[in-house]
């Protein structure tokens, strides 16, 4: 993998041309990405686990089983379980008069949101706080961990330490993560039970989860069935891909309301949470315009930069969502299929299976939280609006904010 040639594509046109016009070629994920494949059994993985053959298959399942429009409506009971979670968490916190610091909170409504879809079940706040700790460890140690990745055989004797921290963390991860998978198997069988015996169910609760579908996937080269180890990957990367992105958007929003009040929502352009998308592979030997990108070549394709384009964007560092406004009546077309002006979701055939999903997570809680409460900054703050990179893009200084109750 080292060996391999690293490209960056930070034009728009290029990137069109990449991801739309030779969009089967571009693709895949680097093989093996990020340390070892997760699509085989007994090894471990710290990342996204959609590459390789099997991709298309798992990304079947989720956009047709849990991201089809009908079963994203079947979950808003649990979007307004948690916008009540979440409005609990900032009345308390206001009622105190400290400080609000707004990215706990949104961090942890997310991993109740997105738990729930995982698992199908609403659970306490110290089990949430339990999948959550795991699940930011992991993602944290992301770039720590990702060097392991290169000459695996070397890393394994020089950083052997890196490696055993690794696995612990993995171990921790298993043992919170396993039972739940385990508990969702059960429930399956005992309804298959039930269904036998011609019993009764009670429907009202039941919520199918991301997974009971991959519970049921067989995977068809191998014939078989997933084992746990690649379930937790899968629920694993479904926990971190839904939830660190949307809360780093919705403070970088409720950061920019507070700095600036006289402006409403839509923040992905200025301060997209990721400034790459996750890396592609080539599949073949490719050109590209100009350039030449060999076989198994690894591609970034900076976000960052794209959104940024002067000669796409009037002042392009300043937060002006009303310029979605002005675009003659016709909706912003985030996809890019035909011009790619800006790309927070990435572009093609490995856009975000989860984009219209995040939009509406993003629009309903800073919809609510602006309808329930007034932000305002903390006396003499002036919101400071300096990135810092973890797995995602984050505020160096993270919000706080003064918020008052609109309705009684
Ligand atoms: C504001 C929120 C979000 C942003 C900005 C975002 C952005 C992205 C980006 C840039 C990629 C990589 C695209 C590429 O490599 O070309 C990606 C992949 C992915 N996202 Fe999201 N995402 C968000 C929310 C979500 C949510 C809510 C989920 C829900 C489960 C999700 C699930 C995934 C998955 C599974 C992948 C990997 C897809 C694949 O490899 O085929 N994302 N996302």
């Amino acid at each position: 993998m080292g060996s391999r040639p690293a490209i960056f594509i930070a034009d728009r046109s290029l990137a069109h041309q990449a991801l739309v016009q030779n969009g089967a070629l571009f693709a895949d994920r680097p093989q093996p990405f990020p340390i070892i494949k997760v699509i085989s059994s007994n090894q471990h993985n710290i990342s996204s686990a959609f590459y390789g053959p099997t991709w298309r298959l798992l990304r079947r399942n989720l956009n047709k089983e849990i991201l089809h429009p009908s079963r994203v409506k079947s979950y808003a009971h649990a979007r307004k379980w948690v916008l009540q979670i979440l409005r609990n968490r900032i009345e308390s916190q206001a009622k105190s008069g400290h400080p609000l610091s707004v990215l706990d909170h949104f961090q942890f409504s997310m991993f109740a949101l997105l738990v729930l879809m995982c698992f199908g079940d609403r659970f306490d706040e110290n089990q949430i706080k339990q999948i959550e700790g795991v699940q930011q460890d992991i993602l944290l140690c992301y770039h720590k961990f990702n060097i392991l990745n290169f000459w695996p055989t070397l890393t394994k004797i020089f950083m052997r330490r890196r490696w055993e921290e690794f696995f612990q963390i993995r171990q921790r991860q298993k043992d919170v993560l396993i039972p739940l998978i385990r508990a969702r198997k059960k429930l399956k069988e005992e309804k298959i039970n039930k269904a036998k015996e011609g019993k009764k169910e009670h429907q009202d609760e039941y919520v199918l989860s991301y997974a009971d579908t991959l519970l049921e996937l067989v995977l068809p080269d191998e014939k078989r069935k997933l084992d746990e180890d690649e379930l937790v990957s899968l629920c694993s990367e479904f926990l971190n891909a839904g939830t660190d992105t949307t809360s780093t958007v919705l403070q970088w929003i409720m950061a920019n309301l507070v700095k600036y009040p006289q402006i409403q929502e839509k923040g992905l352009r200025r301060h997209p949470p990721g400034h790459s998308v996750l890396t592609h592979a080539v599949t073949e030997d490719t050109v590209l315009d100009k350039y030449v990108i060999p076989k198994n070549g690894i591609i970034n394709f900076m976000i960052a930069e794209m959104a940024w384009d002067p000669k796409v964007w009037e002042d392009p560092m300043s937060f002006e969502p009303e310029r979605f406004l002005n675009s003659g009546g016709e909706a912003f077309d985030i996809t890019g299929s035909r011009e790619i002006k800006m790309m927070p979701f990435g572009v093609g055939r490995r856009i975000c299976p989860a984009y219209g999903l995040a939009m509406l997570h993003l629009e309903y809680f800073v919809a609510n939280l602006v309808w329930n409460f007034e932000w305002k900054a903390m006396e003499g703050d002036d919101v400071d609006l300096s990135e810092k990179l973890e797995f995602t893009v984050v505020m160096k200084n993270p919000l706080q904010a003064q918020i008052f109750p609109r309705l009684k």
